[in-house]
């Protein structure tokens, strides 16, 4: 006899266990309850399924062009960059030669501009080092400010001395103690945008650095607000602003017009770019972000720039409202992407890191020992670096 379980699951029989079973049945069901969702919480949902896996096949692939659906192939444009990237900064690596000045912009979401693999490989591990080694401590306001005492040389570099071995984990300098009177502090309202968390506790350093979600630079953001804390800027890391202001340069007069006259070409000037204001969000590989519109800048008119280092991710991009069906994007270690012009006011998100796609060259190498703490992080994280002109 066939089980009503089993006749009302289309996917019933693909199953390890019942349990896998029920789980995708009950995924279904709420799916299908959620008939006023918008296009873009129905996409988040679909890629956030975990049983069954989503569905990948209308994911742009931008580093794999013959993995695309005709219809995705039929958006992407290729774009010329104005300049290659390794020859403004050397921060990019060597140059990718035929491919230097290859990006891509998509016909239905003007001012997107994608750079696949505009780091070299040798770069992407120099600018994950200086991540989570040089901006993830003081000036810099993290998450983890909000709730713990965290030392001016950051969890970084105490997780680092008991990676070594040069410290115990059960050495009192180890202990990162909760604040205590978290209410009073004037910073926790200001810059925490974590809800008072319940299993908050104190972690090793090779726990806490897990819990790291963001850092921000140059000038503070207050998360409740919604708006930059003008009388807290921070010097800007000189690294992560020479790479925006390359890229600045190398899209200026990219984009692309169709024959309607619908379409968009960035005319920001690269040498008036000052990046102001950044934020690097370190994902754990179960974590998301929701869809959101970055519009706290007074200036919209200067490019968004972002970059992907570590796991790969979906990406969605939406348009000006979440009912904008959006466009699923894998990025990967090493990707740029800068939304310009409309594609500043558009809804985006992250709804899923992907597992297991690490490239072999983020992972330990014996010939680099010193990378083996980093490739340990990245194994299970994704960071993004998104750069903005605030004025
Ligand atoms: O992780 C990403 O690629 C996007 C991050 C983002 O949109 C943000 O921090 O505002
Ligand atoms: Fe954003």
């Amino acid at each position: 006899m066939v089980s009503n379980l089993a006749s009302n699951n289309p996917t019933a029989g693909k199953f390890r266990s019942k349990r896998q079973e029920k789980l995708a049945l009950k995924n279904a069901q709420s799916n299908k309850s959620f008939v006023n969702q918008t296009a873009f919480r129905t996409a988040e949902r679909a890629y956030r399924t975990r049983i069954p896996p989503p569905d990948f096949t209308n994911v742009i692939d931008f580093a794999n062009l013959e993995r695309n659906t005709q219809e995705n192939l039929d958006r992407m444009v290729k774009v010329e960059l104005k300049h290659d990237l390794a020859a403004l900064s050397p921060l990019f690596g060597e140059s990718k030669g035929n491919e230097a000045k290859v990006g891509y912009t998509l016909k239905d979401f003007p001012g997107v501009v994608i750079i696949p693999r505009a780091f070299s490989p040798d770069a992407q591990k120099d600018i994950i080092k200086s991540c989570l080694r040089n901006h993830a401590k003081h000036p810099n306001l993290s998450n983890l400010d909000a709730h713990y005492e965290v030392p001016d040389d950051g969890i970084w570099s105490l997780h680092e001395k008991v990676f070594k071995g040069e410290l115990s984990e059960d050495d009192p300098s180890c202990v990162v103690p909760l604040k205590a009177n978290k209410d009073d502090d004037e910073d926790i309202g200001a810059y925490s945008n974590t809800p008072k968390d319940s299993h908050l506790a104190e972690l090793p350093p090779s726990q806490l650095i897990r819990r790291l979600r963001w850092i921000t630079c140059g000038y503070q953001y207050n998360w409740l607000e919604k708006k930059y804390a003008l009388d807290k800027r921070f010097p800007f890391p000189e690294d992560i602003s020479d790479i925006a202001i390359s890229v600045a340069k190398a899209i200026e007069g990219v984009g692309h017009i169709e024959a309607d006259g619908s379409g968009y070409v960035n005319r920001y000037e690269g040498d008036k770019y000052k990046p102001e204001a950044g934020v690097i969000n370190y994902y754990q590989l179960k974590d998301s972000l929701m869809a959101h519109v970055d519009k706290s800048e007074i200036n919209m008119d200067a490019p968004l720039i972002s970059f992907s280092l570590g796991q790969s991710c979906i990406y969605l991009l939406g348009g000006a409202t979440r009912d904008v069906p959006p466009v699923a994007i894998y990025l990967r270690s090493g990707d740029m992407m800068a939304m310009c012009g409309p594609c500043r006011a558009a809804f985006h998100g992250v709804p899923r890191i992907l597992e297991g796609t690490l490239p072999d060259h983020l992972k330990p190498n014996p010939e680099d020992p010193d990378w083996d703490i980093y490739a340990d992080f990245v194994n299970e994280a994704r960071i993004n670096v998104n750069i903005r002109q605030v004025f």
